[in-house]
């Protein structure tokens, strides 16, 4: 690990220096594509207003002989693409694989400018950031980029989780993580076979009621397979100042159960999951905008809690000291939300006057 006073050097000569704090932009849905499928790379021009995230999927789900085209494809569509303030990702191929140092240095240096952040699948340690650290810094300075493209690590291999803190806290070019949960099932060697989600099988039932027969029904409770993995991630994420995001929901027609696993994601930290089809990009956003009437309720305990110290009632519930920063977090969340979403806007100002009446 680099000593203290040299984390925030650049990693070579020429490259830009690199960023203090992740700049926190709305990323409610990371959008995937595939820049080869001519159909999908149509549709760009028109989805990209409506997503905070567009992502050039270089990675798994684009066939290994379309790799060299969704390449190029990618180029293509960033270099006639006006994004305005949506932000350009990609995931580029594994670092094991043929694909990974090409993508890296013609897209680095082709498109750059205009990449916000590279996601690198499977990463299994700190060891994986640093080789794309000091390679981007390489590519940066070659390319004379002035502001440094940041890393997405994709948490999906058991030695990835094991190390997940290290991962975290590896270079300050890392911006946030991903759950993985289909490559981290078949690292664990689960017996699942979705993308992410439940499984019925997994679950806790209720003990046999005093008295009642052999055979009476017990009910059982499904289980979430990813409480642990998430929570985990969100640690790691929170304690080293980048941002936790849930993954992928294969399950295209399961709307509800997407948007029930974005929901526990979003309660428990993350700020946004992955749209892997247009009917998930509204899910996401209605999920991980906070609701109005939690908005309204937070602007109102921060009101009434003046400098935040001290402890008082509002409506039968105490508010203290911790109270007020969790609501900094939603009003904070809302605000940044607000800037970008006119219409969220209005329904945050319309519930935080309907609170004050
Ligand atoms: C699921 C699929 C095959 C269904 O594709 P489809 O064409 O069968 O669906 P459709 O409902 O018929 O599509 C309707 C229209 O929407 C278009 N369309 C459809 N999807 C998109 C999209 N994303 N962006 C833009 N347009 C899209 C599609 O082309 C079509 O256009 P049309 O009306 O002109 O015919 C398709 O949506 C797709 O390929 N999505 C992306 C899949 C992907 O990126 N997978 C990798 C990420 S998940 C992962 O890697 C796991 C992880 C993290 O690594 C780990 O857990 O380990
Ligand atoms: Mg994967």
């Amino acid at each position: 690990m680099r000593s203290a006073k040299d984390f925030f050097r650049p990693l070579a000569v020429g490259a830009p220096a690199p960023v203090r704090d992740v700049p926190f932009r709305p990323s409610r849905m990371i959008h995937f594509f595939d820049p080869g499928n001519e159909k999908m790379a149509a549709k760009v021009p028109s989805i990209a207003p409506k997503v905070d995230v567009l992502l050039g999927n270089l990675e798994d789900a684009v066939p290994a002989d379309r790799k060299e085209a969704a390449r190029a494809g990618l180029v293509k569509i960033a270099r006639a693409t006006d994004f305005g303030d949506t932000q350009l990702w990609t995931r580029v191929n594994s670092l094991d694989s043929p694909w990974a140092l090409d993508d890296l240095l013609t897209l680095g240096t082709e498109i750059g400018g205009k990449l916000d952040v590279v996601m690198v699948p499977k990463v299994e340690g700190a060891h994986d950031i640093h080789y794309v650290d000091r390679l981007l810094a390489q590519i940066e300075a070659k390319a004379g980029l002035t502001r440094p493209i940041l890393v997405h690590a994709i948490l999906e291999t058991a030695a990835g989780v094991g190390n997940v803190e290290e991962i975290a806290a590896a270079s300050p070019r890392m911006q946030g993580m991903s759950l993985g949960p289909a490559d981290l099932a078949a690292s664990r060697r689960m017996k699942t076979t979705r993308v992410g989600g439940g499984h019925p099988g997994y679950l806790v039932r209720e003990d046999p009621a005093p008295g009642a027969g052999e055979g009476a029904p017990r009910p059982t409770y499904q289980q979430d397979l990813w409480h642990y993995t998430i929570a985990r991630m969100v640690d790691a994420c929170a304690a080293n100042g980048i941002l936790p995001y849930y993954g992928p929901f294969g399950d295209i027609q399961d709307v509800t159960g997407c948007e029930d696993q974005f929901r526990n994601a979003f309660l428990l930290g993350c700020v946004g999951a992955w749209s892997l089809h247009p009917v998930q990009i509204d899910i996401a956003k209605r999920v991980f905008s906070p609701a109005p009437e939690d908005v309204a309720w937070a602007r109102r305990v921060i009101a009434a809690m003046g400098d935040g110290t001290g402890a008082v009632m509002i409506d039968g519930k105490m508010q203290d000291d911790a109270t007020y920063k969790q609501c900094q977090v939603v009003a904070g969340l809302a605000d940044t939300l607000a800037a970008r979403d006119p219409e969220l806007a209005g329904a945050y100002a319309a519930a935080t006057e309907e609170a004050a009446r």
